[in-house]
């Protein structure tokens, strides 16, 4: 298949070598002829695919027994997969291994993980201009967006609304974006956009992050200079009707796709501790030159983070929140952990069950 990749009917949408490869192997260890297709949206054990044309395809028996023992493994926005007509349908065979992945971590004691988005390249931050900005919610986005492989890039929405006070926004929102650049749009006036879109380059997988009202749809209409997501005001106008909240990968004209996951809006989990560090470098980058390798930034002489908040350059509301997105993340990671133990041994001891029964079956008794 090599040889058609460029002009492959799926590169508008973010096909590329790797995913090719991917395929190649699932297509080689298939008895059956397998196309591959990119999801647009997961429903109930279904989901919506490409090829390029829309189509809805159910799950393999394979790929839902393994999405019922692991709803991590289950397809997923933007994933890619290898499908197969059987008769009036079409069967998701196997999912392709992902790079970027959104995931929401479960919240509730025995709540799964949710892969939200697989496959993305970048994920836009979106903060408005006239309601703080909000540093520790940017913090705890940026986190979720290192988390994930992507590159976080924020945007600060809805500039014109913030007037004579937006340098001082935007001062304020570098200070806590350490590695990710910056940019400052207005969906109204039309101010960054032609920057932002810029960066929309021809098959990356995009995805917005940013609280309800933020200006998302706004600000994706903008760059689109069309209707391709509602706004809030439109969806105010319809409450209480019926409205599709389908996932969708949203074609830009710049080739780059936008994934639309209306579930983004609830996340407020940290990703994993990598993430939080990734964040929060800055401050990592001091505490690499305290005098002791194992500083707690305490009463430690020679700790070079005490250092900088006695200098004021560094923010002890940064330096706390820091210590408490690192807690959060590390409690996230140790009770996943202790789920993933408990099925691991529910399903040994199924197992177990199945193997004995079997042995007892053979033996006669
Ligand atoms: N003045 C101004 N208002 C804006 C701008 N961008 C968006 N808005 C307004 O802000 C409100 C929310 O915008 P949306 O684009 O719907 O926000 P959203 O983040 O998509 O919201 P959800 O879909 O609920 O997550 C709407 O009333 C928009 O008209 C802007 O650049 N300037
Ligand atoms: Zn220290």
């Amino acid at each position: 298949m090599s040889e058609n990749t460029f002009g492959h009917p799926l590169s508008g949408l973010g096909w590329n070598p790797r995913v090719e490869t991917a395929f190649d192997a699932a297509a080689r260890h298939s008895t059956h002829v397998l196309l591959p297709a990119r999801v647009t949206e997961a429903r109930r054990g279904a989901v919506g695919v490409r090829l390029p044309q829309h189509e809805t395809a159910s799950l393999a028996p394979a790929v839902r027994k393994a999405a019922e023992t692991d709803p991590a493994t289950a397809p997923t926005s933007g994933d890619w997969v290898a499908v197969r007509r059987s008769g009036d349908t079409w069967l998701v065979e196997a999912v392709l291994e992902r790079s970027g992945t959104l995931v929401r971590q479960g919240v509730a004691k025995d709540s799964h993980d949710q892969v939200l988005a697989a496959n993305i390249d970048a994920v836009l931050i979106c903060e408005a201009a006239d309601q703080g900005p909000n540093v520790g919610r940017l913090e705890r986005f940026l986190s979720l967006a290192w988390t994930s492989g992507a590159t976080p890039i924020v945007a600060i929405t809805k500039a014109e609304l913030a007037g004579e006070r937006l340098p001082e926004v935007v001062e304020l929102v570098e200070s806590v974006t350490t590695g990710a650049d910056v940019h400052t749009v207005s969906a109204h006036t039309g101010l960054g956009l032609e920057e932002l879109a810029a960066r929309l380059r021809p098959g990356a997988t995009w995805v917005l992050l940013g609280t309800s009202g933020a200006g998302k749809s706004s600000l994706l209409n903008a760059l689109a200079g069309k209707t391709v997501m509602e706004t809030g005001a439109i969806r105010e106008d319809r409450r209480g009707r019926h409205t599709t909240t389908h996932r969708q990968l949203i074609p830009m004209p710049g080739g780059a796709l936008f994934l639309d996951i209306p579930g983004v809006r609830r996340i407020d989990v940290p990703g994993d501790e990598s993430g939080v560090d990734r964040t929060f470098a800055d401050i990592n980058a001091l505490a690499e030159q305290c005098r002791f390798r194992d500083c707690a930034h305490g009463d430690e002489p020679g700790c070079a983070v005490n250092a900088a908040v006695d200098e004021g350059e560094l923010d002890t509301r940064r330096l706390e929140r820091w210590y408490k997105l690192r807690r959060e993340a590390e409690w996230n990671r140790s009770r996943g952990d202790a789920r993933l133990r408990a099925e691991r041994r529910k399903e040994w001891k199924k197992n177990d069950r199945h193997g004995r029964e079997a042995a007892r079956r053979k033996r006669g008794y």
